[in-house]
C-alpha cells in the first residue's frame, strides 16, 4: 500500500477570474469541512509578504478585501511575474509549506505554471476547480475591466487548455452552490476519512 505520510490526501486548485466567488467558495468548503480536516492555501499571501516588505506596505490592507490591494494589483502582478521568471514554484513552495491538514483549499492558481506544479509536486492528490460566472454577475459584486490587470495572464492564464476536475457556476440562475459542490465535498470527506483510518 502506498505510504501516505502526514502530507494532504487531496488537494483542490482553485481558480477563476476576479469576482467569480473564489474566496466565497473556497470559505463555504472550508466551513462545511470544518477547520481540522481543511485548510485554504492562498498563494498571493506570500507574494503580498515579500511585496509588502520591500515596497513598505501594510500587509493586512493587501491582504484584505479592500480597495487598498488594487491600487498595487498591477504592480504586484509585474512584481511576481519576475520572480516566477526566475523559479515558477517559489509562490506555489512558500504556500504549502508546512501544513498538515488531509484535505488543501488553493483559492488563487492564476498560471498554468501553478497547476503543472500541484500536478507535479502531487500528482495523486491534486484536482483543479474552476469557478465561473457571468460578467454582469461580477460587475454586480463589484468588478470592472482594468487594463494591466483583467487582459494579463494573472487573469487569463488558465481561459484555455485546462481540463478541469469540477466546473462550479456560481451565478444567482445556476443550481445551488450546496448541489454543485457535493462531489468535491464527497471527495473531500473520502480523503479525510483515509487519513483518520490510517494513523
Ligand atoms: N454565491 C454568492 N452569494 C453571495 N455573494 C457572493 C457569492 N459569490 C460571491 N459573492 C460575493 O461577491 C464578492 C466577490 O467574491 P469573491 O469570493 O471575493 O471573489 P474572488 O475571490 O473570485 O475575487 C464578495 O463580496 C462575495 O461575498
Ligand atoms: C498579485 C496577485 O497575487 C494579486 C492577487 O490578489 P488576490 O488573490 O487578493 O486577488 P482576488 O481574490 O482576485 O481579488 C495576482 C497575481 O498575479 O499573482
Amino acid at each position: 500500500m502506498e505510504d501516505r505520510g502526514s502530507g494532504p490526501e487531496l488537494i483542490l486548485v482553485f481558480s477563476g477570474k476576479r469576482k467569480s466567488g473564489k474566496d466565497f467558495i473556497t470559505d463555504l468548503i472550508q466551513n462545511r469541512l470544518g477547520s481540522e480536516v481543511c485548510c485554504i492555501l492562498r498563494l498571493s499571501g506570500p507574494l503580498k509578504q515579500q511585496y509588502a516588505q520591500e515596497h513598505n506596505l501594510d500587509l493586512d490592507q493587501l491582504l484584505g478585501p479592500g480597495p487598498y490591494k488594487e491600487l498595487y494589483r498591477a504592480d504586484m502582478i509585474r512584481w511576481g511575474e519576475n520572480r516566477r521568471n526566475q523559479d515558477s514554484g517559489f509562490f506555489c513552495r512558500l504556500a504549502t509549506s508546512g501544513d498538515q491538514k488531509p484535505v488543501w483549499v488553493v483559492s488563487d492558481a492564476r498560471r498554468l505554471s501553478d497547476l503543472q506544479w500541484f500536478r507535479s509536486e502531487f500528482p495523486r492528490q491534486t484536482r483543479c476547480v474552476r469557478v465561473q460566472c457571468s460578467e454582469e454577475t461580477r460587475v454586480q459584486r463589484g468588478w470592472s475591466f482594468t487594463p494591466g490587470v483583467d487582459d494579463a495572464e494573472s487573469e487569463c492564464g488558465l481561459d484555455s487548455g485546462v481540463e478541469f476536475d469540477w466546473i462550479i457556476t456560481n451565478e444567482a440562475d445556476a443550481p445551488s452552490l450546496d448541489e454543485q459542490l457535493q462531489p468535491i465535498l464527497k471527495a473531500a470527506q473520502e480523503a479525510a476519512s483515509l487519513v483518520r483510518a490510517d494513523p
